[in-house]
């Protein structure tokens, strides 16, 4: 996982470039997480206007040849996405190895009640997983955390390891470790939670990128700055904790609601 530092010192065109560096000095991962909307940060919200672009705009171009030349798949985060039909959206993207978009997930849950994020951009719909050689990923982004039910859709759906890339604010830290620790633990799913360093917009980043199994143990966990975090994991031990601690075979679905 690249945790990313998105200071306001360095512009979006250096930042796309020095990314796709580090992603091209991961050959050899089977796969790259970046963070939510490292191009322009996600508390900008004056940036995301101007800095918005198509799905097939610059970071397209630039993080698909960076996954095809380092041979990897690639979670290159989320842009803000501009829709030439609608909205702007929040939208993450991944990669195959050989270069191709292999998915897109428009954020579901935007951050911000009556401001920022949750005014200025569309909700995404649908949920997305996304087949890996070894695994499912399921996409999940930032303020999407605080929401289970997301997440067990897209434990249905099959996912294994639960991505989520993130702006999260250093001021939430605590909520960060604990929800990455929820979600693992009761979807019985690798969390890969990938977040940004440094400060924007006057929010510091909480860094504390994680990685967490699916017994909620803590594999890895980066500190405040900028870091590549690099984690070794068996994704079969997600079937094998559900085969030995089967609790998702034990769900009550459509529980009526109290009577009064
Ligand atoms: N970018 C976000 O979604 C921020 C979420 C956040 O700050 C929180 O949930 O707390």
């Amino acid at each position: 996982m690249l945790q990313i530092d998105v200071n306001e010192g360095e512009t979006v065109e250096a930042r796309r470039v020095r990314v796709a560096s580090l992603v091209r000095e991961q050959a050899g991962a089977d796969l790259v997480v970046l963070p939510e909307l490292w191009t322009t940060g996600a508390f900008a919200y004056e940036e995301f206007g101007g800095g918005a672009e198509p799905l097939d705009g610059p970071t397209h171009d630039v993080m698909a040849k960076a996954a095809r030349d380092a041979g990897v798949w690639l979670h290159a985060g989320s842009i803000p996405e501009r829709d030439p039909d609608g909205p702007l959206y929040n939208t993450s993207l991944v990669f195959s190895p050989s270069g191709d978009l292999a998915a897109v997930y428009r954020k579901i849950h935007r951050f911000g009640f009556d401001r920022g994020e949750a005014v200025l951009m569309g909700a995404g719909e649908d949920l997305v997983t996304v087949r890996l050689p070894d695994t499912r990923l399921g996409l999940a982004t930032c303020y999407d955390l605080r929401f289970p039910e997301l997440f067990r859709g897209l434990v249905d759906a099959g996912a294994e390891t639960l991505v989520v890339p993130a702006g999260w604010p250093e001021r939430r830290r605590a909520h960060w470790t604990l929800l990455a620790q929820a979600r693992a633990v009761e979807n019985q799913a690798f969390v890969l939670a990938c977040g940004t360093a440094g400060s924007h917009a006057g929010v510091p980043q909480a860094g504390h990128s994680i990685v967490v199994d699916p017994w909620g143990e803590v594999l890895a966990q980066a500190g405040p700055g900028e870091e590549v975090l690099t984690v070794d994991f068996d994704p079969g031990r997600v079937a094998v904790t559900r085969d030995r601690f089967p609790a998702l075979k034990d769900r009550m679905l459509g529980l009526a609601p109290p009577r009064r």
